[in-house]
């Protein structure tokens, strides 16, 4: 009879005067050590107790052991099965080297190590269902299965986002992983989520970060943690870049621009309202020049071969609840449209459109069109009754065509805002590249001819008022930066 067999006899014979309950196998702890037993594990739905102590469901040796060394508990959570493991020890319950804590519950994993004290041995935890063939109880993939977890790329209001490496193709990816919510309880709201969620996977533009997968694991018997697999984007935040730069030219606006819109529309066209682009959430992957001879992809910088732009976070209001990302848009207003302020829960699509213009003014200038610093009136009502100018001498040397655009974009009424297609179309993007860089007196006259005089009416270029300084990204973020950074407060 195996040592293991044994294991289970004791299991066993901790109840005599009731009736023998024989119960499958959940796992196994498959012990390092050679010579010493394996431990299976019974799933018992009331808990299995391991430790020294003969009364323990499962008995183990050693000095150190405590009588009750841990307790491992059955938990379902989205119809799976999991075992916690509480240390109940005094000396210690370790899982993969690190000293769990007397009273804390953690998830076991498969490929988990977990040592019981300095004496009582180290196993290495593995569920049934991972490793018996024709089981019909299939264990559904877990993030760790897949994936290693590696260095964190930053954080945000929602989520922290960590490296991560695909353990079977090696690739490297992004993981978003959310701040931990209440688990579901399998109700009708899952099915529609997860229609939703699939939505999501099924986008597909080159200039849409791509989502690969999503995991919810549990964390404890009423949390979970929702995993967010998404293609590794190397090269920051648009934001960034204007910060390096204090202001993008035209000609590089505009190439971004191009490709910013063309994920928009698609995702337009696929009826998602992304509600939150901003320079933050616009990613950049640029493959630099081998060579100054090597002909450039667009108007990049000179040691720049090409800059892929593409927007993150579409979709997020699906992981983290309607209200709280709502009420988190609206927190920092500078980048929300006046009628998702005004909370009317018929916006469409056009609130993208709003926030592009938005976008457009902070790259071309380098601060945004609505902030504090230009009170009275408030940053509120700045957006509500779309008051902005174009003030000079920041605006002096952009086309009237780029303030044509904006002039149709931040309009507070959504039926009077240009759409997507509008957009994609308008004038400022037929201009020729080297026009708009070096702007020259010829240039002008043939932008005034391009110019429709019916839109020339709506560019408002204006004096600042001599008490009114206008902040750049650049010294929001360095100010943020001296007192502690919080880079969701800079705008
Ligand atoms: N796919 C990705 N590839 C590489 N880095 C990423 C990716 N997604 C996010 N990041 C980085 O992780 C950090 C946090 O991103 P996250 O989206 O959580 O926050 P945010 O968009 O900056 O703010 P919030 O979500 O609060 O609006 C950012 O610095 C971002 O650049």
């Amino acid at each position: 009879m195996s040592l293991s067999r044994k294991r289970i006899l004791s299991f066993s014979e901790n109840a005599p005067k009731r009736q023998v309950r024989r119960y499958e196998n959940i796992a196994r702890l498959y012990s390092t050590r050679s010579g010493q037993s394996h431990i299976v594990i019974p799933r018992k739905p009331t808990g299995v107790v391991i430790g020294r102590s003969s009364l323990c469901d499962i008995k183990i040796v050693g000095s150190d052991v405590s009588s009750k060394h841990c307790q491992l508990t059955l938990t379902i959570n989205n119809s799976q099965e999991h075992l916690y493991i509480t240390d109940l020890s005094s000396n210690g319950l370790y899982i993969n080297d690190e000293l769990c804590g007397k009273g804390t519950n953690t998830l076991l994993k498969s490929g988990d190590k977990v040592g019981f004290a300095k004496t009582g041995g180290q196993f290495i935890f593995r569920y049934s269902f991972d490793e018996e063939e024709g089981t019909v109880k299939t264990h559904k993939r877990t993030f760790f299965d897949d994936y290693i977890l590696g260095n964190q790329l930053g954080s945000g209001h929602y989520a922290v986002v960590k490296e991560a490496r695909d353990r079977t193709t090696g690739d490297i990816v992004a993981v978003k992983v959310f701040h931990p919510n209440k688990s579901s309880n399998g109700d009708t709201n899952d099915a529609k989520l997860q229609q939703e969620m699939n939505l999501l996977l099924s986008i597909n533009h080159p200039n849409i970060v791509k989502f690969i997968s999503h995991y919810i694991e549990p964390l404890n018997q009423n949390t979970v943690s929702t995993y967010l697999v998404l293609e590794k984007m190397n090269n920051g935040e648009l934001f960034q870049r204007i910060v390096n730069k204090l202001k993008l030219r035209q000609d590089e606006t505009k190439a971004i621009f191009k490709q910013l819109l063309s994920g928009v529309h698609y995702l337009h066209e696929n009826n998602i309202i992304h509600r939150d682009i901003k320079p933050e959430n616009i990613l950049l992957d640029v493959t630099p020049r081998t060579s100054l001879n090597e002909k450039q992809t667009g108007p990049w910088d000179d040691h720049e071969y090409d800059v892929k732009v593409k927007i993150a976070d579409f979709g997020l209001a699906k992981f983290i609840g309607e209200l709280k990302f709502t009420n988190t848009l609206c927190g920092t207003p500078a980048y929300v449209a006046p009628e998702i302020l005004l909370n009317d829960r018929n916006y469409s699509t056009k609130v993208d459109l709003w926030l592009a213009g938005v976008l457009l003014y902070v790259c071309l200038c380098g601060f945004p069109p609505f902030s504090d610093e230009l009170a009275p009136p408030n940053m509120k009502d700045q957006i509500l009754q779309g008051k902005y100018a174009f003030y000079s001498p920041y605006w002096d040397d952009i086309s009237d065509s780029a303030l044509d655009l904006i002039s149709n974009l931040l309009v507070v009424d959504a039926r009077d805002r240009f759409d997507i297609v509008r957009t994609c179309h308008h004038f400022w993007f037929g201009e020729a590249d080297q026009q708009v860089r070096a702007v020259s007196d010829t240039e002008e006259q043939d932008m005034e001819e391009d110019v429709p005089s019916q839109s020339s009416s709506q560019v408002k270029r204006q004096v600042l008022r001599s008490n009114t300084q206008p902040m750049t990204l650049k010294e929001r973020f360095t100010s943020e930066l001296n007192f502690g950074y919080d880079r969701s407060s800079i705008l």
